[in-house]
């Protein structure tokens, strides 16, 4: 492989790098543009996400959450500091590097579901592990359509079902390679209620039952209360971490970071 790693490292502090941590942060700083209209979206970021945990990243708007998940996602370079995923450091690789370890080792999720219109709900399924040249596993793929509820839409074309079933049909397709990482950014945006509480349901489960790590961008702290952990953004800062949390916790950390604000 030409990917190079770090040593594993079993303390697994931020900044280094590890195992236990499926995505790790340290000093990570994001400038968009120069001179006079310069924009610091991130400002020394240090952070590390638990593998196998679901979380969820808030903050007001312009805080930096959609650059930090980009950043982490190798889908933008970064001005200053350093990014893992596992122990593969992102920072340095070049831009095929980051493709290839995109596509074999991160799935995402988007509010617009951006499935492929022409093809079924299989084939938009298994299409990354088309492009990739990879077998689908029959057996994976079996359990992620029937845990998802779309075993049975799976000859269905996007326009033939509803948002619900797209955007589970969307998480499948994120799951089926098996990713280190699968980025969700507003995937109930575009969704009812009852519909959004499926898919966060869905997600909640991909990380306690398939041990996958999931990292969601998100405006609603009634969604954000489905992942184990709401890491707060305000000015490109890091301004709180909550463990375990309610809509209630994260409704009053959010009101105390706009009431800062003001
Ligand atoms: N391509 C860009 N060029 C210049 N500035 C940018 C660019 N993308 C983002 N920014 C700025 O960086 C800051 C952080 O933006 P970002 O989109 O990460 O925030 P956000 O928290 O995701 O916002 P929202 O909740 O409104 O989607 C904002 O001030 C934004 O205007």
């Amino acid at each position: 492989m030409f990917i190079s790693a770090t040593p594993d490292q079993a303390a697994g502090e931020p900044g280094t790098g590890s195992r236990q941590h499926a995505i790790t942060a340290a000093g990570l700083t994001k400038v968009y543009g120069a001179g006079d209209t310069a924009v610091r979206a991130l400002d020394e970021v240090d952070i590390a996400f638990e593998a196998g945990k679901f979380s969820a990243i808030m903050g007001p708007s312009g805080s930096g959450k959609s650059t930090l998940m980009h950043c982490l996602a190798g889908l933008d370079t970064i001005t200053a500091g350093r990014v893992w995923l596992g122990t593969t450091e992102l920072t340095g690789l070049s831009d095929h590097e980051l493709t290839l370890l995109r596509r074999d080792r991160v799935g995402f999720v988007f509010q617009s579901f951006n499935l492929l219109p022409a093809l079924t709900a299989q084939q938009n399924i298994e299409l990354p592990m088309d492009l990739a040249g990879r077998k689908v596993e029959r057996a994976w793929l079996d359990e992620l359509v029937t845990t998802l509820g779309v075993a049975d839409r799976l000859a269905h074309r996007p326009a033939e079902m509803s948002g619900g079933q797209q955007q589970r049909v969307a998480i499948a397709r994120a799951l089926v390679t098996k990713p280190d990482v699968v980025f969700a950014d507003e995937p109930t945006g575009n969704l009812d209620s009852r519909a959004g509480a499926q898919v966060l349901d869905i997600l909640r489960r991909g990380a306690r039952e398939l041990e996958q790590t999931i990292v969601m961008v998100t405006h609603d702290p009634v969604a954000a209360s489905y992942a184990q952990r709401v890491v707060m953004l305000a000015d490109g800062r890091l301004a709180g971490d909550i463990d375990e949390p309610t809509p209630e916790r994260v409704v009053a950390a959010l009101d105390r970071l706009r009431g800062a604000e003001l």
